[in-house]
């Protein structure tokens, strides 16, 4: 079985939400108390580890050691300026290991440190754990939504993290792209998408920390993403701290509000005795929003300009529909905005539906089409479906500054100075893939020696400075002869993209003889194999621990809940039950063991039978789910 799953957002409403393909439709996959979408939140104890909702409750007691928002620094270096707030602000340690943050925290009374795909890591097992619950399949692969703008080493990072949960050959989706796939099967469903003709479209996807626009073409079902970018800093959870820092989730719910009615109110308990309540109007809301939402459309305007270079353009005047995917598109200043700034043209705005499911609902309609085996329910339209993505960032070689050999950019030599080198573009930011594209450059320090080297220095991003970009790898050619009559030789350099985004860079002397050409795959950010291996075996050890653990848990609850029911119902009970309270406030900090419980439950069954008419069954609190240690 395949299954698609929606990695959610990187602030503290942080949510995960896996579905699968079955009867027919797309079906979400609900976490152990039967919700929809569950909290990333992995919080670390004396005992174990405790992963989604219940690790959220964790945190006001332990805020040291209960982790959200990782996939913010995921693929950052840990000097790198975008994170650095995130660092700064974070409850919990991240260390530097390697020029990489890892998160540090306690566990079993000594400090522990794990990396960030680490993380993600529980938090995909999980799901795959839910999947597996809920089906009774086993698990083959994922589709994972990724925000469209991800680059290179973070789509990396994501899938390294997929690895070390044991899911292997992870396909990684544009989150816009996800939200396309889910409005075609219910909208073009039996003609396939587009069947109605070509059709320009701009996806915008305003989710809780993230928002990501995509401009595309759809037609007779190729979904074609022409240009893309993602700000994983700017999202709904902005609004709420527009509107009011002090009382974000009392300012939330006057948000959400404020979608369907004129007015609400913000509360502030500032000490439990004093109370404030602010009244607020949705078009107040609007107005102190509106940096935000003129950002977002900055950001449409932006991918709209990018998308000129493309071979099927996306202009402001030819978008014949705006889609809206996220919670966050509720509000209705988004829609107004959008309306003003596009009114001349007018074209349609409509809201995906399910529009905080779309993106995991895409993403498992996706997962049906990969799969080979078993597929529950027709999917004659879903064979249909292609998607064409795009190079998120541009693609390209260091030059030399200055050095340019007639019309051809020359390559540098092993040695020189990386100030005197200049970054040249072989594959601009949204390229459509997959893809492969040759540049030829020269090697004019073959000048005057018989035999030279040229570095081939691959790096990814817009500045003209290589070493402001990200640098994805480096091979040399050895070995280039001059010509006769000191013609320049030649190299050509080809970026040859799959489907999947897997990059191939090959550097070839034009005539040249055997050897002469070379190959590197670019395996930027990738975790050597070894550690990858040391992290899944540690992961597969905290799997075991995480089911004793979370049963332990589950254990205490149960006791706990059914004490209170008794307490709350019945009369007479008091005694056994308040020394069974006692007994679970007192050992509230400490590890308990099944035994204690097991114990425990004896002497509250014994109390319970003495004043319990005869016949009444005194329920266990789940002796069986939890294994000694
Ligand atoms: N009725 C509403 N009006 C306004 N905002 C809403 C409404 N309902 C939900 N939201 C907001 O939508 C956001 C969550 O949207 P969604 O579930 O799409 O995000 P996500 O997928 O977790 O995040 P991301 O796309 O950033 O990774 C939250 O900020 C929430 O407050």
């Amino acid at each position: 079985m395949n299954i698609g799953i929606d990695l959610g957002t990187q602030r503290r409403q942080v949510i995960r939400r896996v579905a699968v393909w079955r009867n027919g439709h797309p079906e979400i996959i609900p976490d152990e108390e039967g919700n929809r979408s569950f909290a990333s939140y992995v919080s670390f104890s004396r005992d174990g580890r405790l992963v989604g909702g219940r690790a959220k409750l964790q945190q006001s007691v332990n805020p040291k050691n209960t982790i959200f928002g990782v996939k913010r620094v995921l693929g950052h270096g840990f000097r790198d300026l975008e994170i650095q707030e995130d660092i700064r602000k974070s409850p919990f340690s991240y260390v530097d290991i390697g020029g990489v943050p890892h998160i540090e925290v306690e566990v079993r009374d000594r400090k522990e440190s794990f990396a960030p795909e680490e993380i993600i890591a529980v938090q995909l097992s999980k799901m795959v754990r839910m999947a597996e619950a809920y089906t009774g399949e086993k698990v083959h692969r994922a589709v994972v939504s990724i925000p469209p703008g991800f680059s290179r080493i973070q789509r990396q990072a994501v899938q390294d993290a997929c690895e070390i949960a044991g899911l292997e050959e992870p396909y990684l989706l544009g989150e816009t792209s996800a939200a396309v796939v889910y409005y075609g099967s219910y909208s073009w469903a039996g003609a396939g998408l587009g069947g109605g003709g070509e059709k320009r479209m701009l996806v915008i996807d305003v989710g809780a920390g993230t928002t990501s626009v995509s401009a595309m073409v759809t037609e007779e079902g190729v979904v074609e993403v022409v240009s893309a970018s993602s700000n994983l800093r700017l999202g709904g959870s902005d609004f709420d701290n527009a509107h009011q820092a002090k009382a974000r989730s009392s300012c939330e719910r006057a948000k959400v509000l404020l979608s369907s009615s004129l007015k609400a109110s913000v509360e502030l308990d500032i000490s439990g005795d004093v109370h404030y309540i602010f009244p607020i109007s949705r078009d107040e809301l609007n107005v102190r929003c509106e940096s935000k939402f003129e950002a977002i459309l900055d950001q449409a305007a932006q991918v709209v300009s990018q998308s000129s270079t493309s071979k099927s353009p996306v202009t402001k005047s030819s978008i014949q529909e705006i889609l809206l995917v996220g919670g966050a598109t509720r509000m209705t200043g988004i829609v107004d905005e959008l309306k003003a700034y596009f009114s001349e043209t007018n074209p349609s705005i409509t809201s995906v539906r399910d529009l905080d499911e779309a993106v995991v609902f895409g993403c498992a309609i996706q997962a049906a089409v990969l799969g080979e085996g078993k597929i529950h329910g027709p999917r004659d339209w879903l064979d249909t479906i292609l998607l064409l993505d795009v190079v998120p960032q541009s693609l390209g070689v260091a030059v030399t500054r200055g050095n340019d050999a007639g019309e051809f950019k020359t390559l540098p030599s092993d040695g020189g100075s990386p100030h005197e080198r200049a970054f040249s573009r072989t594959l601009p930011r949204n390229s459509t893939i997959p893809t492969k594209k040759t540049e030829t450059f020269s090697c004019s320090s073959i000048d005057g020696i018989s035999e030279s080297t040229v570095s081939i220095q691959v790096y990814e991003g817009e500045s003209d400075i290589p070493t402001a970009n990200t640098f994805l790898g480096c091979f040399e050619l050895h070995g280039i002869r001059s010509l006769p009559n000191s013609e320049v030789r030649r190299i050509q350099v080809s970026f040859d993209i799959d489907a999947r985004g897997r990059i191939v860079v090959t550097a070839e002397v034009v005539g040249g003889e055997r050897g002469q050409t070379r190959s590197m795959e670019v395996r930027v950010g990738r975790m050597p194999q070894y550690e990858k291996d040391r992290l899944k075996n540690r992961a597969r050890e905290w799997d075991a621990l995480d089911r004793q653990y979370e049963a332990l848990t589950q254990r205490r609850n149960n006791l706990e809940e059914y004490c209170y029911s008794f307490r709350d119902g019945v009369e007479g009970v008091h005694e056994g039950i308040a020394q069974c309270l006692q007994w679970l406030d007192d050992t509230a900090s400490r590890s308990v063991t099944n035994g204690e419980y097991t114990v425990q439950e004896d002497s509250l069954a014994a109390a319970l039978q003495r004043i319990l008419p005869p016949g009444y069954i005194i329920m266990r609190t789940g002796a069986d789910q939890a294994q000694e240690s």
